[in-house]
């Protein structure tokens, strides 16, 4: 059992005046500009590269598992050595892998990423609960038991996830707006105590959330919900507009930035992630 909810560690870090999510996103171009190969050794280094500059800067930071999984087995173990050293460096960690299944076998994801011990153990994991909110019960096991975290999808950033996460269910409100409003029941439920809550979701800096049928206005009773925002910098959004973009829901805001903070090489990589760290907490 763990003492310290995730919901509490988020809110030590921002705190301490820290909301960026610094991406590990190894892609072959920034792999190539920054002298490595495209090969698991190359994702390891840019990997751990990010963790150190990372480390009492950033909130966190996020791998994006899909660049470390291209390489297979050595991809995986590449991973595993930069999570250990993100763990040694007392940085929380998202890994970004999206799962989502039936229950019983999003259970054994929740395990691999969220279970105290395992190789792949990470704070917080990014989930789709397009099975139903229910089957991620897996894992609301380990935010309970262990401090860990969840990130569900809500109203992602890319533009070919509007028709589905825009479509109404049969009780009125749009997939996106229930994926905000069970999360925010999980956490008054369970944590009602909490500042902040263990259980986020992912909503794309990118978008007008009304377009999502998302209430931004009305502050909510209980836990601040935790929200993990991808889109920032090579996306095309700007921090300075996150406060118009999610009003009550900008509480508890993780700014994500993968590649524009990456791209330019390793040199300068401290100096790009402590100015995107602060105009972040300037901006909110
Ligand atoms: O809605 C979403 C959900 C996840 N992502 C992920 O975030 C990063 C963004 O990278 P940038 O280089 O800062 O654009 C990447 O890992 C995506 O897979 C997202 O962009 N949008």
């Amino acid at each position: 059992m763990s003492a310290a909810t995730f919901g509490d560690r988020l809110a030590a870090e921002f705190a301490a005046g820290r909301h960026l999510c610094a991406g590990i996103d190894p892609h072959a171009p920034l792999l190539s500009d920054w002298g490595l190969s495209d090969d698991a050794a190359g994702a390891e280094r840019m990997g751990r590269d990010v963790v150190a500059a990372a480390a009492g800067v950033a909130a966190c930071v996020k791998p994006q598992v899909a660049f470390f999984e291209r390489f297979g087995a050595a991809g995986y173990a590449a991973l595993e050595r930069v999570l250990a050293d993100a763990r040694e460096a007392g940085l929380l960690v998202i890994a970004d892998v999206k799962r989502g299944d039936i229950g019983s076998s999003f259970a054994a994801y929740a395990d691999a990423w969220l279970s105290p011990g395992s190789p792949l153990e990470a704070d917080a994991m990014t989930v789709a609960a397009y099975q139903g909110f229910g089957t991620l019960e897996g894992a609301f096991a380990h935010v309970r038991a262990h401090g860990k975290g969840l990130f569900v999808l809500a109203a992602t950033s890319n533009p070919e996830a509007r028709p589905v996460q825009t479509a109404v269910r049969a009780d009125g409100a749009s997939v996106a707006a229930a994926m905000v409003a069970d999360a925010e029941a999980w956490n008054a439920d369970a944590q009602p105590e909490s500042a902040v809550g263990s259980v986020g979701v992912v909503l794309g800096a990118t978008l007008d959330l009304a377009d999502f049928g998302i209430d931004t206005g009305e502050r909510q009773p209980g836990p601040a919900l935790p929200v993990l925002a991808p889109g920032f910098g090579h996306q095309g959004a700007r921090v300075e507009d996150a406060d118009a973009v999610f009003g009550r829901l900008g509480r508890a805001l993780l700014a994500n930035e993968s590649r524009s903070v990456l791209a330019g090489g390793s040199e300068g990589l401290a100096d790009r992630i402590r100015d995107r760290a602060s105009a972040i907490a300037e901006a909110l």
